[in-house]
């Protein structure tokens, strides 16, 4: 049984199918300290959050199970990502199902915001009848800089045409295309700041996008500019803001998230009369928090059933039809990567995984962390999973190279994986196929072609190519229990180096390796054992 925590307030309908699921165990527990799930994360496969539950290297830790935390919204910004990777924990998020929503909170923030709305509500309830501080203006003819054109910047953008306003937007993915089809002028940061009338931020908050509207921007900003921001708290410097909407410069602002939130009872956006502000509400509608939580669900469900699944934010991106072309390899991969390392004896320095044939017409970066999972699971076992492989390499200073070439070396696919060793580089190589109607199979070990279907238990065993040979090592075999499958036997030229592959019913006890290795003609007797 697979436990899930549910530590915010998440959709019920939305998580629907995970209560249903009679392989999981969902329980609700919203408004924990750090500490209170740092004493319970431990019992827990999945963790579903929004946003408020910071999910912390500590609860990570001590999350020894946690295999998937699953952010039912889009900012992955309350989540240690590094130290999610660092652990092999997978973080999807649910970047659709709130698009719309948020988009739409934009609007009625601009609107409030052209109108004074929030400002004039709260006095006409207090008695007062004042039909003239409340003097708002249109958006029709109005210049918007959109600063951000992902998801919710492009609706908002599409939007604002059939307000009649005219769209300045940057993004540094914004290409000349993709603006002219959404009719919007591409622009600089500079040159938004110097022309817009509404200026509306869709970016993450990176190091990159941090106060990117500070003290110089305001400087030069158009006089009477009007300032929306429901992406993320910090993307406009806020004491910047204050002080330039007192000086004048800004006409007002409307807030939807702040740089830390909740803010301070004393920050000076609240009671600011040119500032209106909302709780972090952009995604709060039935609609998005449904939308959220199945998506979000459904990943969960399929990372704990070890199915493919989408959305991971620590994973590169892969587009489905590429991941419907790669996942049939993803077992021979592994399986590959765990041969190759077990054959090899010395200190590995670099992977060299080539993809011939059908497989160079993809982006195979998915395959390569299986592949480097399988090498990597031989040395530090389960904790090398398909999340942190890449990074685990990476920090053990081994080089990974992967190259594609279409030439199909007799197979309609092949992958070849090598590891150089830090021996006089040494090299080993492994090479399989999958082949139509009879499945994965190893088709070269070293310089010698095989043909061997992968199976759980087998010895590798390298020789003189010298009369006798396989009777000695099957009876030494039979002696000792161990019975053979199958054999294999390869050869460059008679009388030279050669191997033999057995496939044996159960594993191979030591002392049986060492008989082998003391036998006549016999170099060498390595067990692999595959998964
Ligand atoms: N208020 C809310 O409740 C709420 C709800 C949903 C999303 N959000 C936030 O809104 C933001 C946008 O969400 P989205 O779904 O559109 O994300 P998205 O990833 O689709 O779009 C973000 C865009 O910002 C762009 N960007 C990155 N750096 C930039 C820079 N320096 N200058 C200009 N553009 C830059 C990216 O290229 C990308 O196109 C995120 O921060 C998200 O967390 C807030
Ligand atoms: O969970 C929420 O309500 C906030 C969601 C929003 O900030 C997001 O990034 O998706």
């Amino acid at each position: 049984m697979y436990k899930v925590l549910v530590s915010d307030p998440i959709s019920d309908l939305g998580i629907q199918q995970l209560v249903d699921a009679n392989d999981v165990v969902v329980e609700k527990n919203t408004g924990l300290s750090e500490d209170e799930l740092v004493a319970i994360i431990g019992d827990y496969d999945a963790l579903l959050v929004r946003s408020q539950t910071r999910v912390t290297d500590r609860i990570m830790t001590a999350g020894t199970n946690l295999k998937v935390i699953g952010r039912a919204g889009v900012g992955v910004d309350n989540i240690d990502l590094e130290a999610a990777t660092q652990r092999g924990i997978i973080v999807i998020n649910a970047p659709d199902g709130n698009t719309i929503t948020t988009c739409e909170h934009t609007f009625a923030m601009m609107m409030a915001l052209a109108r004074h709305i929030p400002q004039a509500y709260a006095k006409t309830i207090q008695g007062t009848w004042d039909r003239k501080t409340f003097l708002g203006v249109e958006l029709r003819n109005k210049t918007l800089g959109v600063l951000g054109m992902g998801r919710i910047g492009s609706e908002v953008a599409k939007r604002a045409k059939a307000f009649g306003m005219d769209i300045l937007a940057y993004d540094p993915f914004l290409t000349q295309e993709r603006a002219d089809k959404l009719q919007v002028k591409l622009a600089s940061v500079d040159d938004i700041i110097r022309n817009a009338d509404f200026m509306t931020v869709h970016t993450p908050l990176t190091p990159e996008t941090r106060h990117m509207i500070s003290r110089a921007q305001f400087e030069v900003m158009k006089k009477g500019m009007r300032i929306i921001n429901c992406a993320r708290g910090g993307v406009v410097d806020e004491m910047a803001l204050v002080e330039a909407i007192d000086e004048g410069i800004v006409a007002g602002a409307a807030f939807d998230v702040f740089e830390s939130e909740p803010p301070a009872q004393d920050h000076p956006f609240l009671n600011h009369p040119s500032i209106i502000v909302t709780p972090h509400l952009g995604a709060s509608t039935v609609e998005a928090q449904e939308n959220v939580a199945i998506d979000v669900s459904e990943q969960v469900l399929h990372i704990l059933r070890n199915e493919p699944f989408k959305n991971a934010v620590n994973m590169p991106a892969v587009a489905p039809t590429v991941m419907n072309k790669l996942q049939p390899y993803f077992k021979l991969g592994e399986t590959l990567g765990s041969f190759a390392a077990q054959i090899t004896q010395n200190a590995v320095q670099e992977i060299r995984i080539d993809y011939a044939g059908d497989l160079s017409e993809v982006d195979t970066s998915p395959l390569t962390r299986y592949i480097v999972k399988g090498i990597l699971a031989r040395h530090l076992g389960g904790e090398a999973n398909i999340v942190n492989s890449m990074h685990l390499a990476k920090t053990r200073d081994l080089n990974v190279v992967v190259s594609q070439t279409s030439a199909t070396k007799g197979f309609t696919n092949l992958i070849t994986v090598t590891l150089v060793t830090t021996q006089d580089a040494e090299e080993r190589r492994v090479a399989g196929t999958l082949l139509a109607g009879y499945g994965e199979r190893i088709v070269r070990l070293d310089k010698f072609p095989v043909d061997i279907a992968p199976e759980s238990h087998q010895i590798l065993i390298s020789h003189n190519d010298k009369p006798g040979i396989i009777g000695r090592v099957g009876t030494l075999l039979g002696q000792n229990d161990v019975n053979i499958a199958s054999m294999q036997v390869g050869r460059k030229i008679i009388g030279g180096a050669a191997i033999m592959i057995l496939t044996v019913d159960k594993a191979v006890p030591k002392d049986v390796l060492v008989q082998l290795t003391a036998l006549p003609e016999l170099n060498t007797a390595v067990e692999i054992v595959l998964e």
